[in-house]
């Protein structure tokens, strides 16, 4: 008889396991899989958001966000942005099985080398002890020849693929642009031989079948956990509302003993499930760093603030909230040359139906955005240009060389981004200008801000206060400034190409003045939080290297938290490898090592 997917019941759970998963989400389902391997282990996965699956909810162009109906998303607000024309931010996150990977825009970016290289003066990590981990669960469906030996190929679960040739006419003219700027073109940007920067043809977690490969599908499939339902418990609709620790201040070493929950959908006060061996939290970069607070874990005084019993006085925990800002500069194009030409030609869709069902291809794949330029803005001469480097300065391994300006090329004007705050040539838009709409979508990749997560009050079940503190250095405001001004000179290229391409939503004037006024007016986040529970010694981080929290015994982290500061590129490929290290941190030494294949 077919049986659905496996999910227990709150009244159903037993009092202890062996490890207690907090969080469903990216790294929480790697997490799941691989403790759950250990057949003399049992394990409790906790999520407060739903399954949510269903056919939709795996096709890569509806599945996003922003083409979704919200039922896997969890959005609130920051609080206003002083440096942005104090707007309150949109934040949004995963809210089900997989998290943010079923909702994200399936780009698959490991990094530079040299972004792992940067974390070596927070620990022991760098790119040669983490890359065992990224080939653990990657399954690269594009491998190329000369990253044979550094990227997965059939073993992982986690699939990776490039849409293989070039959709948009206009992708030609940005890979042309910006050669003649002086930026090569890259065909694999996951390669650890890759450039330090490049206009790079990315890759995306969609399967053989064509359907998104979130860590839901691909580490906590219905087979798999039907098979493991003796040692793993997956629990879904459930809030954790604190840690459970014993010990603290006077009492002693602080421990973590398990954790409290309650169902969501009744009002059954919460329960305590008790972790013999550790609780490992996988909530998130907001949701980990507010249930620490919600523990006694963090700053003594804001605890104090609240109310809340210091367990354990750790400033660093809601500390150095860093994302990507970024600014999008739009620009119309031929209808032909859009998404948007679904939306004025309905019976494409149909084709596309076609190709999708019959033969995986097609836009349903959503191939929104193909390619993305990653740029070292030091290099830029007064033209915007990349003149002159040496190889020093094309080394992917050095930290200096990291990329600090991104610009994604992405169809707007069109159902993937009708959705958000400041990117509205909509469906009303389309018609009436009879133009697709493409938005370069200026990111910056090395942000100096840096913000908080706070409580706002004792209740789990309320956000708790998010201030990303956009915009408040110098640094970041003229970093977002020349990325703007590149954007329009990739643009005149184009345009000087032949390509007929016309702005939409720019400054209206090239003075620092303008363009800084129209960053803060209309910059947004990617959704890329991180750091907020960061891995260094106390005084600064909440995780030592072993991704244990300091001071406090059982308990580790292992989600995009802990990133000692962000990445030059987006983060849930590096959050699944920190899972599979934290997997291999709790197997201990016995338990066997990934090999390079
Ligand atoms: C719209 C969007 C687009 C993005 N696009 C990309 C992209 O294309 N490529 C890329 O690399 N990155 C992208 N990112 C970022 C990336 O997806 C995330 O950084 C990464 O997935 C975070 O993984 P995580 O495990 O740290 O957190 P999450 O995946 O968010 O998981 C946290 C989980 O914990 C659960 N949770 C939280 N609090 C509790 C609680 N109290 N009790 C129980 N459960 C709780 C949540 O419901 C969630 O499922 C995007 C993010 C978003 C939101």
């Amino acid at each position: 008889m077919f049986a659905g997917y496996p999910s227990v019941d709150i009244a159903d759970l037993l009092d202890t396991y062996d490890y207690v998963v907090v969080g469903g989400g990216t790294a929480g389902c790697v997490l799941a899989n691989r403790l759950s391997r250990d057949v003399g282990a049992s394990v409790l996965l906790l999520e407060r958001g739903g399954i949510q699956d269903s056919w939709i909810s795996r096709v890569p162009l509806f599945s996003s966000h922003f083409a979704s109906d919200g039922s896997r998303s969890w959005v609130t607000k920051s609080i206003a942005q002083g440096h942005a024309d104090n707007r309150e931010m949109e934040i949004i996150g995963g809210n089900c099985l997989g998290g943010s990977s079923r909702i994200n825009a399936m780009l698959y970016t490991r990094g530079l080398p040299a972004e792992f290289n940067a974390w070596t003066k927070s620990g022991s990590w760098d790119y040669r002890s983490m890359e065992p981990h990224f080939v653990k669960s990657e399954s690269n469906l594009d491998r190329k020849l000369d990253s044979e030996k550094h990227s997965g190929t059939t073993g992982g679960e986690w699939v990776h693929r490039s849409h293989n040739h070039l959709h948009w006419v206009h992708s030609e003219h940005i890979i042309k642009a910006t050669s003649s700027m002086g930026i090569p073109y890259v065909e694999d940007p996951n390669s650890p031989f890759q450039p330090a920067h490049g206009c790079a043809k990315l890759h995306y977690s969609i399967d053989r079948r064509g359907q998104r490969c979130s860590t839901f599908a691909a580490f906590l499939p219905r087979q798999l956990a039907l098979s493991r339902t003796h040692r793993l418990h997956i629990c879904t609709n459930t809030l954790v509302c604190r840690i459970e620790l014993s010990g603290g201040s006077e009492a002693g070493a602080v421990k973590s003993e398990g954790v409290w929950v309650k169902s969501r959908n009744d009002s059954t006060p919460p329960i305590l499930i008790r972790a013999r061996r550790e609780v490992i939290m996988c909530a998130g970069p907001i949701g980990t760093p507010h249930l620490l607070l919600l523990s006694g874990i963090g700053p003594r005084d804001h605890l104090k603030d609240h109310g809340i019993a210091v367990k354990k006085d750790l400033p660093g925990v809601g500390s150095h909230l860093q994302d990507h800002l970024t600014v999008p500069v739009q620009f119309c194009v031929p209808v032909s040359d859009s998404l948007a030409k679904i939306q004025l030609r309905p019976w494409i869709i149909l084709k596309e139906l076609f190709l999708y069902l019959f033969f995986g291809l097609g836009l349903l794949l959503s191939p929104v955005l193909e390619l993305s330029v990653f740029i070292q803005s030091r290099l830029l001469d007064k033209e915007f240009n990349v003149s002159s480097y040496s190889e020093h300065d094309m080394d992917s391994s050095n930290p200096e060389n990291r990329p600090d300006i991104e610009i994604m090329p992405v169809r707007s004007g069109d159902i993937t981004y009708a959705h958000t705050d400041t990117v509205q040539i909509a469906w009303g838009e389309v018609n009436k200008h009879r133009q697709g709409g493409l938005c370069f979508f200026t990111v910056m990749l090395r942000p100096t801000s840096m913000g908080t997560i706070r409580l706002n009050s004792n209740d789990p079940a309320l956000p708790p206060a998010i201030d990303p503190n956009y915009l408040s250095t110098s640094h970041d405001i003229s970093a977002h400034r020349k990325a703007v001004r590149f954007a329009l000179r990739l643009k005149d290229r184009m345009v000087a190409q032949g390509y007929p391409v016309v702005t939409y939503s720019a400054p209206d004037f090239d003075s620092d003045q303008e363009i800084d006024a129209y960053v803060r007016s209309k910059c947004q986040s990617t959704y890329h939080y991180s750091s907020t529970c960061r891995m260094g010694p106390e005084h600064a981080g909440v995780v030592d290297e072993d991704l244990k929290v300091h001071g406090v015994e059982g308990l580790r982290i292992a989600d995009s938290s802990v990133f000692p500061e962000i990445l030059s590129t987006h983060i849930a490929a590096a959050t699944v490898a920190v899972a599979e290290k934290c997997s291999a941190l709790l197997q201990g030494p016995a338990a066997p090592e990934p090999s390079i294949v």
